[in-house]
């Protein structure tokens, strides 16, 4: 999958994934009313509405990006029906041809791990049949159990040629609070960065491992360390446009090859039409004022990396 996902960004020249977080405040009201209107205001009604604005937003962009990141934690809200819809957006972004990051955040013992990476890049047995749950192509875990609570997530990894984005410096305020600790001298985040270099000598594609990491583009020096670190990784980026990342910020998260990380932007895309940059749109067309965020955030990124 790791080959897919570098083959996609070679094509699309777009180190880019669009973040499909649909919080209900940034769907428009007609979505909304249209939804509402056949299902009710219930969580049916909810879930709907998500698929429908989901739909719209990757009609509009995916010829120009490789991946999307759907954030499950915005389709659970609305629990069962939530759960749906994220499974209707995983399966039509794949037919579309988009490597789908499944950012689930998963992780605990050994034996739930097992279940959670069954559950999102494996198989499930049910008596003499499998079936794919949710089918994703990479997913994302938190290594804060450590290895044995890791290993399950690399074990179906190898099997099924799926991959993983690790947590390592993440892009929120307080991230430091326990990732930047001391332990001998060095940072907590450089200590598991290592440790996924490790885990991904495990899980190697041609020249990149298909195991990742998470680096906020909030944190550039800590990015251009962990590049070092972890050289076969791809990195998953987060924190660009909502969280303030710009293109200049991200330049050293990226190999010399031009490639070796991915920069996602959620909010500011999906919600590009409430910008005032983009308000000329309209809530009406919120799906073109996404992919002129699309497109301003690839020549953001790409001449920041030309003028590095
Ligand atoms: O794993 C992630 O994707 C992630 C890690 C991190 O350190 N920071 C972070 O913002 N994210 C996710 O990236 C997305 C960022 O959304 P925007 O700030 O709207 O672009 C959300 O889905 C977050 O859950």
């Amino acid at each position: 999958m790791i080959q897919k996902l570098i083959e996609k960004i070679k094509k699309t020249n777009a180190p880019i994934v669009v973040g499909l977080d649909p919080m209900m405040g940034y769907i428009p009201e007609h979505v909304q009313k249209k939804a509402f209107g056949e299902f009710g205001e219930t969580l049916e009604g909810a879930a709907e509405a998500i698929w429908q604005f989901n739909k719209e937003i990757v009609d509009k962009t995916y010829d120009l990006i490789p991946a999307v990141k759907p954030q499950i934690a915005m389709y659970e809200q609305f629990g069962v029906p939530g759960l749906a819809a994220f499974k209707k957006t995983v399966d039509y972004c794949k037919e579309k041809g988009l490597v789908v990051i499944g950012d689930v955040k998963r992780g605990d013992i050994g034996s739930t791990s097992a279940a959670y990476a069954v559950a999102h890049l494996g198989k499930v047995k049910v008596g003499s049949k499998e079936y794919a749950p949710f089918d994703e192509d990479f997913m994302t875990i938190n290594p804060y159990l450590g290895s044995d609570g890791v290993n399950p997530f690399l074990d179906v990894c190898r099997e099924e040629k799926k991959g993983l984005f690790i947590l390592v410096k993440t892009s929120n305020p307080s991230s430091g609070e326990f990732q930047d600790q001391l332990v001998d001298g060095r940072p907590l985040y450089e200590l598991v960065g290592e440790k996924v270099a490790q885990w991904g000598e495990q899980c190697m594609g041609d020249d990149y491992s298909y195991v990742g990491a998470v680096v906020g583009a909030t944190y550039p020096e800590m990015g251009k360390t962990l590049r070092r670190v972890m050289p076969k990784s791809y990195i998953l980026v987060p924190g660009y446009g909502a969280q303030g990342g710009q293109g200049k910020d991200l330049v050293h998260f990226f190999n010399e090859d031009g490639l070796g990380a991915i920069v996602n932007s959620s909010r500011g895309i999906i919600a590009a039409y409430k910008q005032e940059a983009y308000a000329r749109y309209g809530a009406e067309n919120f799906g073109e004022a996404s992919r002129a965020a699309v497109e301003d955030m690839v020549t953001d990124i790409s001449r920041a990396l030309a003028e590095r």
